[in-house]
């Protein structure tokens, strides 16, 4: 008989469907990300990235497969409870940080200090507050309400408020879109600092950009399986040159011939 060791695996999901009515939207996704790993999640618009990192962080109930996060298996209500949710940070995608309530920068990264039933804030929160904004720089936005913040702002005090539980594993659904140049090389140089001290991250993007150096690993969806598992595409290179298409179409499940694919395609597929 085979004995099978506890996986060491940060994420490790096995055969995940989800259908959504009609939609069959995942279609057996297996996945895993080893403790230190850098994985970047790419693929067309509806290819499925959102809904299989909705998946694995627990908001998606998929309708087959299973999910494992930190060893733990993640199930709905008390079956996810042995999963230690305050070693993962999570970063929606283009949630804007104030959904509509008038909260203060503080207030917003200080939530992200609660989790599970820890519902009062640690001693010294000030201070770590403080440095989660520091390291996306907005340090000085600390009292400002985050609804008169630009889009761009907003979505680096999600940043914060990810960062500020000093994480495990981070995972992040296009975390840079709609941030500068200067905030991206600064979100970049935080995390290569971070992935140097142990943190994992799974990060959906449709341009490496200026985490590229840092990405070790891509997986590629389309329609919703994965098809490239491994090398990340070259993809600076594939914008430098002449006559690649720099438009990115919105497009649905039928299209497959975007930037990203090609790029894919050009660079990775022996
Ligand atoms: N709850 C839902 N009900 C119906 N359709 C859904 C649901 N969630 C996602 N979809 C559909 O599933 C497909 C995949 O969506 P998803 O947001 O995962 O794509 P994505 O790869 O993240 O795209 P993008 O790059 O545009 O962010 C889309 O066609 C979307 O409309």
């Amino acid at each position: 008989m085979q004995v099978t060791e506890p996986s060491k695996a940060v994420i490790e999901a096995r055969g995940l469907h989800f259908r959504a009515g009609a939609s069959h939207i995942l279609r057996g996704i297996d996945l895993t990300v080893e403790q230190g790993e850098v994985v970047a999640l790419l693929g067309a618009n509806g290819s499925g990235k959102s809904t299989l990192v909705r998946a694995l962080v627990g908001i998606n109930t998929p309708s087959e497969g299973t999910v494992r996060l930190l060893g733990e298996p993640l199930g709905t209500g008390r079956r996810s409870a042995a999963v230690d949710w305050s070693r993962i940070g999570y970063v929606p995608q283009r949630a804007g940080a104030g959904g509509g309530i008038p909260s203060t920068a503080q207030e917003v990264v200080a939530s992200g200090l609660l989790h599970g039933r820890r519902l009062r804030l640690p001693r010294g929160w000030r201070d770590q507050v403080e440095q989660a904004l520091e390291q996306v720089g907005l340090a000085d936005r600390v009292r400002d309400p985050v609804h008169l913040l630009s889009g761009g702002q907003q979505q680096r005090i999600l940043i914060a408020r990810a960062l500020v539980r000093e994480p495990d594993l981070l995972v992040l659904d296009e975390p840079v879109a709609g941030v500068d140049v200067a905030s991206q090389e600064a979100f970049a140089t935080t995390m290569e600092r971070l992935v140097d001290g142990g943190l994992t991250v799974l990060v959906v993007l449709h341009e490496l950009g200026e985490l590229e150096p840092l990405v070790s690993r891509a997986v590629v969806l389309r329609h919703g399986k994965v098809v490239h598992d491994g090398a990340p595409p070259r993809a600076r290179n594939d914008h430098d040159r002449v006559g690649h298409r720099h438009q990115h179409p919105h497009a649905d499940d039928n299209a497959l011939d975007t930037a990203e694919t090609r790029a894919f395609d050009l660079e990775v597929r022996p």
